[in-house]
């Protein structure tokens, strides 16, 4: 029997959030059948940011924001529901990611013990005012289990894009960017590759108050610093071996400033330039380690767009053939969505979600929680 599901997603860029509504066939093979995005207003995008900085915090802010989430993505899963001509009891369930507002896995100064990750948006409210079965926070099981809570879409990678003829790299540029290696013989490797968006975006916001840079305009009119360059690439993130996860905790406005107070002014467009080279060489770098038989690459998610940042991959990646999931049947900007869907469908038919190879847990777990309607 088919089945429907919907994913809902609010991502490290807090572009918004994404809603995906996909059809399940008996044979489990997903259809993106439609999707809406739905913006995330001023005040609510500037206290979910608040509670993202390491100052200011408060349990206050924190629950009435959970709270506000919860409704926000309840209205985002109606909305799809009504654009996409279904009434909530046409879906079997919802799959909520929900914002995270911190994310402290397990690394080399904090053991399994001290980690924790925290992705809000109420899903009580959720199933409560969408009258859809509910799933959420599917991290922090993989946490328990010792392994980072991230990446969990190389599951949904392996099952929807998996190919007997050769092995696919699936690069997701969202805040942050991360790959998962589908193998043909049915393996799935990945991790977080570092920042994806969210430095050039952090540098653009504090220089020119926009969001994003559009189809990295400005960086492509700066000129990339060589010594800022590499003073970048010295963090110890991109030589640590997997698994391994990262967030704003380790790549924000702060680190930017902190490198830049080492050398003399440099242009606003010139560091721009050198955010992009620093992103599109640790995405490759990661691709080209963790696959040695030029296995193509699938960009998704929304850095995807950026047509400077796509044209540095490419050209990094010369020997190998670079397009996106739009040649896979989902356009980019909705896979994310697409797997917190499929990841509800795991959980509810009590199946693993997370990969143990890509998050280093103790083993297959059923993720998150179900919030009955
Ligand atoms: N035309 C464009 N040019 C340049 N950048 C773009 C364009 N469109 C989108 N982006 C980038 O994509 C970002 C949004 O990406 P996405 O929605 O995948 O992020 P996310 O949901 O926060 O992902 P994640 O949860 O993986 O961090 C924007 O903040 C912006 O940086
Ligand atoms: C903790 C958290 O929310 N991590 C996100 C973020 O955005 C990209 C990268 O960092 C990835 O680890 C993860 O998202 C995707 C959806 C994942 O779990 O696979």
């Amino acid at each position: 029997m088919e089945s429907r599901y919907i994913g809902l997603m609010s991502g490290t860029s807090l572009d918004g959030i994404d809603a995906a509504l996909i059809r399940v066939d008996a044979d489990n093979t997903v259809h993106f059948e439609h999707s809406i995005s739905a913006p995330l207003s001023p005040k609510l995008r500037s206290d979910i940011l608040q509670l993202c900085g390491t100052s200011h915090e408060e349990i206050e802010l924190l629950g009435r924001t959970d709270r506000e989430i919860g409704r926000v993505f309840a209205n985002a899963a109606l909305q799809l529901c009504e654009s996409a001509k279904l009434k909530p009891a046409d879906i079997t369930a919802i799959g909520s990611h929900g914002q995270t507002v911190r994310h402290r896995p397990p690394n080399t100064d904090r053991h399994h013990e001290h980690a924790f990750t925290l992705q809000i948006g109420d899903p009580n409210t959720i199933s409560e005012l969408s009258g859809i079965t509910t799933i959420a926070d599917f991290r922090r099981r993989d946490i328990a289990a010792a392994g980072q809570g991230a990446p969990l879409v190389p599951a949904f990678h392996a099952a929807a894009f998996r190919s007997e003829a050769e092995d696919r790299v699936i690069l997701n540029i969202g805040g942050m960017a991360n790959i998962s290696l589908v193998k043909q013989n049915g393996g799935v490797e990945g991790f977080d590759t570092g920042p994806g968006n969210v430095l050039m975006d952090s540098w653009i916001n504090a220089r020119m108050q926009r969001d994003f840079d559009r189809d990295g305009d400005w960086a492509a009119s700066g000129r990339i610093n060589t010594a800022l360059l590499q003073h970048f690439l010295q963090a110890p993130y991109y030589s640590q071996t997997g698994p391994k996860s990262t967030g704003r905790e380790q790549f924000n406005m702060l680190t930017i400033e902190e490198s830049l107070a080492y050398f003399p002014p440099i242009a606003p467009a010139d560091v721009q330039a050198t955010l992009l080279e620093l992103t599109a060489r640790t995405i490759c770098d990661a691709i080209e380690n963790a696959s040695t038989d030029l296995a193509p690459v699938f960009i998704c998610g929304g850095g995807s767009a950026n047509l400077a940042l796509r044209s540095r991959i490419s050209t990094l990646l010369s020997k190998r053939v670079v397009s996106d999931t739009n040649q896979l049947g989902i356009p980019p900007d909705w896979v994310e969505a697409v797997a917190f869907a499929w990841l509800a469908k795991q959980t509810l038919n009590h199946l693993p979600g997370n990969v143990p190879a890509v998050t280093g847990a103790n083993g297959p777990r059923i993720l998150g929680a179900i919030y009955l309607a």
